[in-house]
């Protein structure tokens, strides 16, 4: 059956009106359909009217069926009429001149109720004569229905109340019916402050704190865009170009894909279906709008099919896309015309190393009329790949918008940005202040005046992060790590510096019972999105990642970010740690410091513009000699089986030497002596993960606590089971949160004074 929603096409009418009786419209859509059982024998186009419910003219009512519902004529090409096995509409009324509004109820739900107006009864008799008429001119709109099915339905209206944040922008209704759709009842601060200039058709450079929204920012302007362009004509079967959306990761890219993608099949069910790369057996339908992913990583031919089939929007890594540009003049020649070049987190595509792919792809994006267009760096590049631009030809798009968006994007570089345009020229030689003013030198602003909106919090990182720090040596960041995991359960990101680390901490923690997932470079594509799938599908996931992961990733409901070791630079800090606390809802991020590291902690905070260092973890000490037993058998199975792989690999090494050099080995080298040590440390594993599986089944009792006498100790178990704050890891100590423990820790004066 058609959603109720897609019914209300039925008449234009002023905005204000049409979106009150929109909701009437719906609802006598269900209507209809629900009745069709009882009044299939009266299928064709009927005169019957439905009476006068009896309510006089101001009354008040919240039950809709009293509403005076007339029927309305289906005239075969309005589309919404018809019987077919398609679910078309039986029947279809509607009620003029009733108000709607909202009473927010006890607990802050909304009730429509429906005030009847003057005209709303009288309406009844005036309709006929008005169907009377709509059916001399039925043979026109018959005519016109025949091109309807394949274009874009037309724009229905939209109930402004349901979403009276939204209102002052100016999206179309399918957009603002999706975002109620997803529960984005209000625009947040980036893209409310976005919104007005992108909408515009200005050019943008915006910096906002992480998990604010600004894939949006930059999105609905674009899908807005696309959705006027195909307004009233069948969307294309093969699309060009219009939005390049460059992303650092492949995961990012993806990431920003799906946003979007979810926005769209909010009014084009058709997309989901047509865009699933990996289903290439499912019907392709047309969808209003195209978006597709080029990501490294990915099977070239896929991707080159895709690319074959054209799309509206494009999201792409620098180096991947750069790779195919080479070969696809084409591609090139649709680069060089699009209307929209985002640049998502501009100042990570750097630090992957994608500068010159990226120098190159923006070579296509500066105007004809820019006198240096062409550098002789891109020219070169261009020739190599075979893409026919010649001095001074390249971006064939006057008025292409430029957004620009990161959480990271320093003062300075914002306004270079913008004065640069009025700045005289670089003398030759002379060099840029650094590589992103060199990358982002490249871009030619269409705009005179670049809209700058910088929203960077303060202290850098989100406003409903909670930070904290603990220090200990080196050594015993592997029992901490353990220690915050178990004690408190929730999604967890830990970044690590390097991919070795990675290999050494996750089967420790799988071990350990806990469900980790390791995610870096050097884990085949296809291996880094099932593992964060999992990540995402279990809520005390463990992701073990490297900074590929620090980026722009929307995980939902991360709960904590884990820095193992210290990062790097304070632009890294602040997005590793923008992978929780995203759109409004808190999160925690703990950083680990050893003494040595303590230099680096220190310049990172000063980089970060902190006074007073972050408060200090908490540690319940009374359960870390237990963690440690635990701790310590773990390692010592994974060095056991380290043991084993080695010896096997050795032996495979040696039996693949002896059979390229077509000898036989001595059978004592062969078979006994590794097949006796290999039975033997088989047997030792065995036996400490017996001895780790009877730890793991108990709780692990704090000191001081009898467990066999729940009502004693200093920390009575009863008191927890009665304040259900029951722990199931530990026993002694109460489930808590991280963020409330170090919230109600003493303060360090009141812990001196005392
Ligand atoms: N108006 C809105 N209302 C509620 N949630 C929203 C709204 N807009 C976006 N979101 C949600 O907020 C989350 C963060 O959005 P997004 O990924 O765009 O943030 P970001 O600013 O790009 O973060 P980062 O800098 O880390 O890349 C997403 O889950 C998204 O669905």
């Amino acid at each position: 059956m058609a959603p109720s929603a897609e019914i209300v096409v039925v008449r234009a009418a002023g905005p204000r009106f049409a979106a009150r009786r929109a909701k009437l419209l719906a609802r006598s859509a269900s209507r209809g359909t629900k009745r069709s059982a009882d009044v299939s024998d009266d299928a064709a186009p009927s005169t019957k009217r439905r009476k006068s419910s009896g309510l006089a003219p101001g009354t008040v009512t919240d039950d809709a069926d009293k509403l005076p519902w007339h029927e309305v004529d289906r005239s075969e090409g309005a589309g919404i009429g018809g019987f077919d096995e398609k679910g078309g509409l039986l029947m279809l009324e509607e009620v003029d001149d009733v108000d709607v509004f909202y009473d927010e109820e006890a607990g802050g739900s909304k009730v429509a109720k429906f005030r009847i107006g003057k005209n709303a009864v009288d309406v009844v008799a005036v309709t006929s004569k008005v169907d009377q008429k709509s059916k001399k001119t039925k043979g026109k709109t018959a005519a016109l229905a025949v091109a309807a099915p394949s274009s874009q339905p037309a724009e229905q209206p939209f109930d402004e109340y349901l979403l009276p944040e939204w209102q002052p922008f100016a999206l179309k209704n399918q957009i603002k019916r999706s975002l109620h759709k997803l529960g984005f009842a209000k625009p947040t601060e980036i893209q409310k402050r976005a919104l007005p200039f992108a909408l515009q058709g200005r050019d943008i450079i915006g910096v906002a704190e992480t998990g604010s929204g600004k894939t949006l920012a930059y999105g609905l302007p674009i899908i807005n865009y696309l959705l006027a362009k195909y307004s009233g004509i069948p969307p294309p079967e093969k699309r060009t170009l219009s939005a390049l959306i460059l992303a650092p990761t492949r995961e990012l890219a993806l990431q920003v894909g799906e946003h979007l993608r979810a926005v769209v099949q909010g009014f084009d069910p058709a997309l989901a279906k047509n865009e699933d790369e990996d289903d290439e057996k499912t019907p392709l339908g047309v969808p209003i709008i195209s978006i597709g992913a080029i990501v490294g990583g990915m099977s070239n031919l896929k991707q080159k099919r895709v690319i074959d089939r054209g799309m509206d929007i494009m999201i792409a890594t620098p180096g991947r896309l750069w790779d195919l540009l080479s070969e696809d003049a084409s591609l090139a020649h649709q680069v060089r015309s699009i209307h929209f070049l985002v640049l998502d987190e501009a100042d990570r595509m750097i630090e992957t190393g994608h500068f010159e792919e990226l120098h190159n792809i923006l070579g296509l994006t500066r105007r004809t009329s820019d006198a240096e267009a062409i550098d002789e760096a891109s020219s070169v590049a261009f020739q190599k790949a075979g893409i026919a631009v010649t001095e001074g030809q390249g971006s064939l798009s006057d008025d292409m918008q430029t957004f620009v968006f990161s959480a990271t994007l320093s003062k300075d570089l914002q306004h270079n940005l913008k004065r640069r345009r009025r700045a005289p020229p670089r003398k030759k030689g002379q060099k840029p202040p650094s590589t992103l003013d060199e990358l982002l030198e490249r871009l030619d602003f269409r705009d005179e005046e670049p809209e700058i909106i910088d929203l960077t919090p303060e202290q850098g990182v989100s406003h409903t992060l909670q930070e904290a720090k603990l220090e200990c040596v080196s050594e015993e960041k592997d029992l901490f790590l353990y220690y915050f995991l178990l004690r408190y359960p929730g999604r967890s990101l830990v970044f690590v510096s390097a991919i070795d680390g990675i290999r050494r901490i996750v089967p420790m923690l799988e071990l350990l019972g806990l469900k980790v997932y390791p995610l870096h470079s050097q884990l085949q594509q296809k291996q880094r999105l099932k593992n964060l799938e999992r990540f995402k599908a279990v809520p005390d996931g463990i992701l073990i990642a490297t900074d590929v992961a620090a980026r722009g990733l929307d995980i939902p409901a991360v709960e904590h970010v884990i820095h193992y070791q210290i990062p790097r630079t304070a632009d890294t800090y602040i997005h590793r740690s923008g992978r929780t606390a995203r759109a409004e809802k808190p999160g925690f991020s703990l950083l680990l410091c050893s003494p040595n590291e303590k230099r680096v902690q220190q310049a990172l905070l000063q980089k970060l513009g902190r006074a007073v260092d972050p408060p200090e973890l908490p540690i319940d000490h009374g359960v870390i000699e237990k963690l440690k037993e635990r701790l310590a058998l773990a390692k010592k199975i994974d060095d056991a089986m380290h043991k084993i792989k080695k010896a096997n690999h050795e032996k495979n090494w040696l039996q693949d030497t002896a059979d390229a050099l077509e000898i036989e080995l001595d059978s004592d080298l062969e078979e006994d002596q590794p097949d006796r040590q290999y039975q033997k440390t088989a047997a030792q594993i065995a036996s400490y993960k017996a001895e780790l599986r009877a730890l793991l089944s108990e709780r692990v009792v704090a000191r001081g606590i009898v467990a066999r006498y729940i009502t004693s100790g200093p920390q009575p178990v009863a008191d927890d089971l009665m304040a259900s704050s029951f722990n199931d890891k530990f026993v002694g100590i109460t489930r808590s949160t991280a963020t409330a423990d170090v919230a109600n820790q003493p303060s360090k004066a009141r812990k001196e004074r005392k």
